[in-house]
C-alpha cells in the first residue's frame, strides 16, 4: 500500500494496542473465563480511552518532571471541559472556517497568556505568538526546529525533494543552489509589466462586478512562470520554443496548471489536518495523481527545451555572455548548476508554490485596503505622481517610493499572506517566557518530537507588541529612521531568520509595479478619457472604484455582529474583524484570502464628480 511509514507504529499504538493491554490484564487476572461477551465487548471498548488517558497523564508527568530538572515552567496546558480536551477538538471542528479557529486561537491566549499546549487527544501541540518564542523557534534554536518527516512524507509525491520540503543538510544545499538567482538583479519590473498591464485592460469598466482576487491568482501564475521558464502562459499562443509541434497535452496543461496546483495543496494540507492515519483515507486510489499529471506535463518539456537551449550555448561559446545580459530564466540557471533533471523539476514547482498564492494574496489585500481607505489610496496615488510622472517603472522609481513600501509592510502586517507557520522540534527545547506569557521568567519545557505552531497573524496583531493602535491601518508606522525592535521582531510576514522569504525583492518588485500602473489606470478611468491610447482623445464617462458587496456570493459576506461588535455576551469585540475595521470575511484557506472572493466594479460618478 502507498503510504505512511508512520501509519503501521500509530495504528498500533492506537488501535491495536489498547485490546492487547485489555486481552493482557484479563489473562495476568485470570478473568477471561468469567466474563460474558457484553462484558468482554464493553472492556474493550473502554480500553481505548483507558489507554489515551493513561499514556496522557503519564507523559504529562515526564514533561513536567524533565522540566523541574532542567529548572524549567510547565507550559500552560489548556483545560478543556472533556477529557482529553476533546471540546477543543470539536469546537475545532465545527467551526468551519479558519477565521473562527483564529479567533479560538484568540480567546485561549487571553486565558493562556501567549503561549500554550492544547493537549488535544493527549498529544502536545503548542500554540505561539510570543515574538521572543518566534524568534527561538526560527532563530536561536533553529536546527532544533525542522519541518519534520511527517511533514515530508505527506507532501513529498507533490513537492519531491524541494526547499519546502526538505530540513538540515539538504535543505541548506537547496538554499544555496537557488540563492544566486533571487538575487535582485535577476528582477526586473520590465518583466511584469505586460502582464500588469494586459491585467488592467482585461477588467470591465461597465460597472460588471468582477472578483479580483481570482483574476489575480492567474497574474501571479503567468509572473512566476514567466521569471521561473521564460513561458507566457496568459498567451493562447503555442510555447515560442515549440511552435512546430503543438501539443495538445502541453496546451492543456498549460490550461489546468493553476487548478492542478490549488488541488494538490488542498490534498496535501487534508493530509496534514488528519495526520498519521492519511493513507487509510486514500485507500481506492491517489488524489494526486491527476494535479501531478497536468504538473509534469506542462514543466517536463519546458525543461527538456532549457536542457537544449544549454547545449547550444555550450556549442555556441556564449553561456556567460547570456546570463550578463540577463537572457537566463531561473530554470537555465538551475540547468546550468546541476544535471538532475528531477531536482530541478522540484524546484520548479516548490517555487512556483511558495510564490504564487503568496504573491496574489499580497496584491488582494492591497487592493482591498485601497478600497477601504480612499484617503491612503489618495496619498499613494500622490506620491507615485510625484516621483514616477511619465509612469516609466524603474529600480530607481521603487527605491524612492517610501510610502509605497510602509503601505506594503502595513498590508502584510494586518493580512500576512501566511498567517501561521508551524515547526517540529527534534530534541527538547527552553523556550523564552515573557512575563505576560507564563507568567514568570523561567523557560518553559517543549519535549522532542512536539509540533508548534507559530502564529504570525496574533502577533502582527497583538495590542501588547504593537501598541493599543494594532488593528488601525497605518502605514506612517513604517516610516521613522530605522526600523524598531517591533517592527524587526514583531513582524514575521516574510518569516525569520536563516529560512527567510527568499521571493522577498520579487515580490516587493512586482506589488511596487502593480501599484504604479494601477494608481496610472485609475486616472485615465477616473479621468474620463478612454483607456486605449490609439483612441486617448475620446471621452467616456467618469467612474471609480469600489467594493461590490451585492455581487459577493451567498453565504461569504462577513456576518454583521462582526463589525457592530455585538459578539460577545454583553457585547464588544471578541478580536475578530479588526475590531469590526473589517467589510470582507478575511480567512486563511491555502494563504489568507477573502472569502468569496475580493469583489469590485468601476461605478459612473455622479455628474458634479462625487
Ligand atoms: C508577498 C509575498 C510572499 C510572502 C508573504 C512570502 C512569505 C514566505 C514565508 C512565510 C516563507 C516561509 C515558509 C515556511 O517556512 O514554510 C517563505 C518561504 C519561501 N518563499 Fe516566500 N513569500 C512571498 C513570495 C514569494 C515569491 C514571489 C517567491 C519566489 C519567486 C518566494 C519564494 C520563497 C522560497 C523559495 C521560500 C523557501 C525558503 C526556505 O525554505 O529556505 N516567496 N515565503
Amino acid at each position: 500500500m502507498k503510504g505512511s511509514k508512520f501509519l503501521l507504529p500509530a495504528l498500533l499504538k492506537t488501535l491495536i494496542l489498547p485490546p492487547i493491554l485489555f486481552a493482557l490484564i484479563l489473562w495476568l487476572f485470570d478473568r477471561a473465563s468469567n466474563l460474558n461477551d457484553i462484558s468482554r465487548t464493553l472492556g474493550y471498548i473502554l480500553s481505548f480511552p483507558l489507554v489515551y488517558l493513561i499514556r496522557s497523564h503519564l507523559s504529562v508527568y515526564l514533561s513536567n518532571r524533565r522540566a523541574r530538572t532542567l529548572g524549567a515552567k510547565e507550559m500552560p496546558r489548556v483545560g478543556g471541559r472533556w477529557p482529553l480536551n476533546l471540546d477543543i477538538l470539536v469546537d475545532w471542528a465545527k467551526s468551519g472556517s479558519e477565521e473562527e479557529v483564529g479567533r479560538m486561537m484568540v480567546l485561549l491566549s487571553r486565558r493562556y497568556g501567549k503561549t500554550y499546549n492544547t493537549r488535544v487527544l493527549g498529544e502536545d501541540q503548542i500554540i505561539s505568538s510570543d515574538p521572543a518564542v518566534l524568534k527561538h523557534v526560527l532563530v536561536d534554536d533553529f536546527d532544533n526546529f525542522v519541518k519534520g518527516e511527517k511533514f515530508k512524507e505527506r507532501a513529498e509525491a507533490f513537492l519531491g525533494d524541494g526547499i519546502f520540503n526538505s530540513d538540515g543538510e539538504r535543505w541548506k544545499f537547496h538554499r544555496s543552489l537557488m540563492r544566486p538567482f533571487f538575487h535582485p538583479a535577476h528582477i526586473s519590473p520590465s518583466l511584469f509589466i505586460p502582464h500588469i498591464q494586459s491585467f488592467f485592460s482585461s477588467l470591465p469598466t461597465d460597472g460588471e462586478a468582477f472578483d479580483i482576487q481570482g483574476e489575480l491568482g492567474r497574474l501571479a501564475l503567468n509572473m512566476a512562470v514567466r521569471w521561473m521558464t521564460g513561458e507566457d502562459i496568459s498567451s493562447t499562443s503555442c510555447s515560442p520554443c515549440s511552435a512546430a509541434e503543438v501539443d495538445m497535452e502541453w496546451e492543456r496543461a498549460k490550461v489546468d496548471l493553476g487548478n492542478a496546483m490549488t488541488q494538490a495543496q488542498k490534498i496535501v494540507g487534508r493530509r496534514v489536518k488528519i495526520g498519521t492515519v492519511w493513507p487509510l483515507f486514500e485507500l481506492g486510489s491517489d488524489p494526486l495523481e491527476g494535479p501531478m499529471r497536468t504538473i509534469q506535463t506542462f514543466f517536463r518539456p519546458i525543461i527538456s527545451r532549457a536542457v537544449e537551449r544549454k547545449t547550444s550555448r555550450e556549442n555556441n561559446g556564449v553561456e556567460k555572455s547570456s546570463d550578463e545580459r540577463g537572457d537566463l530564466h531561473f530554470i537555465d540557471y538551475l540547468i546550468n548548476a546541476t544535471d538532475d533533471q528531477k531536482l530541478i523539476e522540484d524546484q520548479l514547482i516548490n517555487t512556483l508554490l511558495a510564490s504564487r498564492d503568496t504573491l496574489a494574496s499580497c496584491l488582494t489585500f492591497c487592493l482591498y485596503v485601497l478600497c477601504l481607505h480612499p484617503e491612503i489610496s489618495q496619498r499613494l496615488r500622490e506620491e507615485i505622481q510625484t516621483v514616477c510622472p511619465d509612469g516609466q517603472v524603474s529600480k530607481d522609481v521603487i527605491r524612492e517610493l517610501k510610502y509605497s513600501r510602509a503601505f506594503i509592510n502595513e498590508v502584510l502586517r494586518l493580512y500576512p499572506p501566511v498567517p501561521l507557520n508551524i515547526r517540529r522540534t527534534l530534541r527538547p527545547s527552553l523556550l523564552p517566557s515573557s512575563s505576560n506569557s507564563a507568567g514568570a521568567p523561567a523557560p518553559m519545557y517543549m519535549p522532542a518530537n512536539t509540533s508548534i505552531i507559530l502564529a504570525f497573524i496574533l502577533m502582527q496583531r497583538d495590542k501588547d507588541v504593537w501598541g493599543e493602535d494594532v488593528n488601525e491601518f497605518k502605514p506612517e508606522r513604517w516610516m521613522g529612521e530605522g526600523l524598531g525592535k517591533k517592527e524587526r521582531e514583531g513582524f514575521m510576514s516574510w518569516n525569520y531568520g536563516p529560512r527567510m522569504c527568499m521571493g522577498q525583492p520579487f515580490a516587493l518588485t512586482v506589488t511596487h509595479t502593480f501599484l504604479i500602473l494601477f494608481s496610472r489606470y485609475l486616472d485615465v478611468i477616473e479621468s474620463g478619457q478612454s483607456e486605449s491610447e490609439s483612441d486617448s482623445r475620446r471621452n467616456t464617462p467618469k467612474k471609480h472604484l469600489e467594493f461590490a458587496f451585492d455581487a459577493q456570493p451567498e453565504g461569504t459576506a462577513i456576518p454583521p455582529e462582526w463589525v457592530t461588535g455585538k459578539s460577545l455576551h454583553g457585547g464588544g469585540h471578541d478580536g475578530r474583524a479588526r475590531e469590526g475595521r473589517d467589510k470582507s470575511w478575511v480567512v486563511a484557506e491555502v494563504v489568507l484570502a477573502i472569502k468569496g472572493g475580493l469583489w469590485l466594479r468601476f461605478a459612473q460618478q455622479d455628474q458634479d464628480g462625487d
